[in-house]
């Protein structure tokens, strides 16, 4: 069975997807794989977001599609019945937790602080999405909480882009790092698939 971690490290830089317009999704989503980004993340933020994922696993069958955004059961149900492989939250209910147990579902929650990050352990969760990375202290505040806990792995996002991707990824406790910095905005709206490719090539190169 795959798990949460096997999914970060072949990250290890992740998209983190608004689709907007449905048939954006596939073109979108190819332009990422051909720059060498193969995990991707659907934010459940808007009403196409769903028929996106589904889109998107049926064109590219080995990409790995995770949803974003999945705060509560429904939008759990929703992903898993999407048929996506991970979900990730900005932070974390027991409810939610709980839940994603007993579907077997792979979430990677939210937190932002060490005592949100001892709660996730011990619900089980020892990969973690470290949420808003800058906002809540960066690359200083992971490798103070490297110190004490050790054993959590985090995929830092809020905040990050190619200036500051590398000293994440230089961290013991980051396996990859999530963010939207390669997705402009501008050149979704004029279709520049190509244009996209490269900047997933240059977020790419960051960690090769
Ligand atoms: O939608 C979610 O579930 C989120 O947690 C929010 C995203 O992680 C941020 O939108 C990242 O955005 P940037 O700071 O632009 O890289």
């Amino acid at each position: 069975m795959t798990e949460m971690i096997d999914i970060l490290k072949k990250g290890p830089v992740v998209p983190v997807i608004v689709i907007d317009n449905l048939e954006d999704a596939v073109p979108l989503a190819s332009a990422l794989v051909e720059g060498g980004l193969e995990v991707l993340e659907v934010t459940l933020r808007t009403p196409v977001a769903i028929d996106a994922v589904k889109a998107m696993k049926a064109a590219l069958p080995d990409a790995i599609i995770g949803t974003g955004t999945v705060t509560n059961m429904k939008t759990l149900h929703q992903s898993l019945e999407a048929g996506a492989d991970f979900m990730v939250s900005p932070g974390a209910t027991n409810s939610l937790l709980r839940d994603a147990v007993s579907e077997g579902a792979l979430l990677l929650p939210g937190a932002a602080t060490p005592s949100e990050a001892m709660h996730l352990l011990e619900e089980g969760f020892v990969c973690q999405k470290f949420f808003p990375a800058e906002a809540a202290g960066g690359v200083a505040m992971l490798k103070s909480i490297a110190g004490p806990l050790p054993q959590i792995t985090f995929c830092p996002t809020g905040g990050i882009s190619n200036t500051n991707a590398a000293n994440y990824l230089a961290l013991s406790n980051v396996a990859c790092v999530g963010g939207t910095w390669m997705l402009d905005k501008n050149l979704i709206k004029q279709k520049d698939w190509s244009a996209i490719t490269e900047l997933a090539r240059q977020a790419k190169q960051i960690v090769s």
